[in-house]
């Protein structure tokens, strides 16, 4: 490949090797340059830089007729290359690895004219990609021309990688975000976003690529051109990046291009690098741009930039290489990304299973558990302890105390009772003293009754017992005194003061 860019730069070193360098000499030569690299598809304005880099190094300079040649071709070289320097470099692999160190997807956006191989190349970087074991899925965002779909989903079989899809016209801005939430929920490392096929000269298809650019902000947006189409992919290239300010090309159909103009051509019109060559129809026909390689099979001897020639495009190694991880990342890769729904059923997946969950757990768990145990055990021990322990040693102590003085009357019940039948009754029945009016007309009734049934020892309606310990605690009272009847009976109805 490149064989005519290659002849175009010999005939301009071999052209200056014969004569003395004047600037009309100069001129002349370069005029048969212009014409060599026109052929080979080299853009004029490209053209004109390197024949003014040219002019700078050799008019008025002296120069040995036999190195003449060789300092053409190294200026020529030392131009080139300082092109592609200028453009930099994407290191696609190490700004995946970056990307997913912070957990995040690296997003690549393709864009280009029909027919240009775009969804090819897309399923080729699907494929390198996995080869350096990076999940990948495929937004298929073209939903514009019949049939991208169906064909983007037969790479994404192919490769066992899972492609997003919506319907024909639907928005290719809501599709690359539902590959992006994708890629997210699944921990995909990288989004290949295939692009509608346009025209650079449709503003309405330019203004959809710079909206997708905008809803998902690629990391790297690539420009894919056809070597073979020449100038016409400078023009695109040109166009594409007023739009969209792509990042860097890939240039197809490599293996058939002769010329080699438009690589030059892309770099320096959009200061953006060429990333990769197509070198075939095969997933594995992707090369790394290699500017060295490039610039060797332009300028090298003859030998070697066949020998680049062959490398490049017929690989050796490769064969090798190839079937090996092919099989294994395979099917570990397949079973991740197929069974699992687009990124709308995830999300709603995760909601009611986390608060239906924590709810109902605690509430009915801790209500039943608490009241129950509180309010048995407290109220039972502390109401029988507290008020028959109270009442009992409360109750006899003060009430007769206030009874004494208030129910003082003037009648006396016992009146005609004599003394003796009121002791000798006390004795008998045991009877404690009355604490009140009541119990003292009581008293004396039963009395007055006892005496008229002949003063029997025993009685029927025996008046009930009173607790010992006040009888106990009167008679002490009545030991402490000397007048025995006197206090006996002062003891019996304490509450008459006469
Ligand atoms: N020889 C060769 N053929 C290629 C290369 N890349 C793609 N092709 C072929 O070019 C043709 C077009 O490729 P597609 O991938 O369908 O092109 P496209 O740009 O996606 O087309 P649209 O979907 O219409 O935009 C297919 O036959 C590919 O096999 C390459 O690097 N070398």
């Amino acid at each position: 490949m490149f064989e005519k860019l290659r002849n175009a730069f010999s005939i301009a070193a071999k052209s200056f090797g014969e004569k003395e360098l004047k600037e009309k000499d100069v001129e002349e030569v370069l005029f048969e340059l212009e014409i060599a690299l026109l052929e080979s598809d080299v853009a004029t304005e490209v053209i004109d830089s390197l024949k003014d880099d040219l002019k700078k190094q050799l008019v008025g300079s002296t120069v040995n007729k036999d190195k003449i040649a060789e300092v053409v071709k190294q200026e020529l070289r030392k131009s080139i290359s300082n092109m592609f320097d200028g453009a930099g470099k994407v290191d696609i692999l190490s700004n995946i690895q970056k990307k997913k160190e912070k957990g995040e997807p690296y997003i690549i956006s393709f864009m280009g004219i029909n027919g240009t191989g775009k969804t090819t190349t897309i399923a080729k970087v699907a494929n390198f990609l996995k080869e350096n074991k990076y999940s990948v899925v495929i937004a298929a965002a073209d939903t514009y021309r019949a049939g991208a779909i169906e064909q983007i989903s037969e790479h994404g079989k192919r490769l066992n990688v899972k492609v997003i899809a919506q319907n024909y016209g639907s928005d290719p801005a809501a599709v690359s975000r539902d590959a992006v939430l994708y890629a997210k929920s699944h921990k995909i490392d990288c989004i290949l976003i295939d692009t509608a096929g346009r025209m650079q000269t449709s503003k309405n298809l330019m203004d959809q690529i710079s909206k997708i650019n905008k809803v998902v902000n690629p990391d790297l947006k690539l420009f894919v051109g056809d070597s073979l189409a020449g100038n016409d992919t400078v023009s695109q290239a040109r166009e594409f990046h007023n739009y969209t300010k792509f990042d860097g090309a890939i240039l197809t159909k490599s293996d058939a291009d002769a010329r080699g103009g438009a690589a030059i051509s892309i770099v320096k019109v959009t200061s953006s690098p060429i990333l990769y060559l197509g070198v075939g129809q095969e997933y594995k026909d992707l090369k790394s741009f290699d500017k060295d390689v490039f610039l060797e099979s332009l300028f090298g001897p003859e030998q070697v930039a066949e020998e680049i020639t062959k490398k490049v495009a017929e690989p050796k190694p490769e064969p090798k290489v190839e079937p090996k991880p092919e099989p294994k990342p395979e099917p570990k890769v397949e079973p991740k990304p197929e069974p699992k729904p687009e990124p709308k059923p995830v999300e709603p997946k995760v909601e009611p299973k986390v608060e239906p969950k924590v709810e109902p757990k605690v509430e009915p768990k801790v209500e039943p558990k608490v009241e129950p145990k509180v309010e048995p055990k407290v109220e039972p021990k502390v109401e029988p302890k507290v008020e028959p322990k109270v009442e009992p040693k409360v109750e006899p102590k003060v009430e007769p105390k206030p009874e004494i003085h208030q129910e003082i009357s003037d009648e006396d019940p016992f009146a005609g009772i004599s003394t003796k039948d009121i002791e000798k009754y006390s004795d008998i029945f045991d009877v404690p003293p009355p604490e009140n009016d009541n119990q003292a007309r009581k008293l004396a009734s039963d009395i007055r009754k006892w005496i008229s049934e002949g003063r029997p020892k025993t009685k029927k309606d025996d008046p009930k017992p009173e607790p010992k310990v006040e009888l106990k605690t009167e008679e002490k009272e009545i030991e402490e005194t000397k007048d025995e009847k006197t206090i006996k009976k002062r003891s019996l109805f304490g509450w008459r003061k006469k």
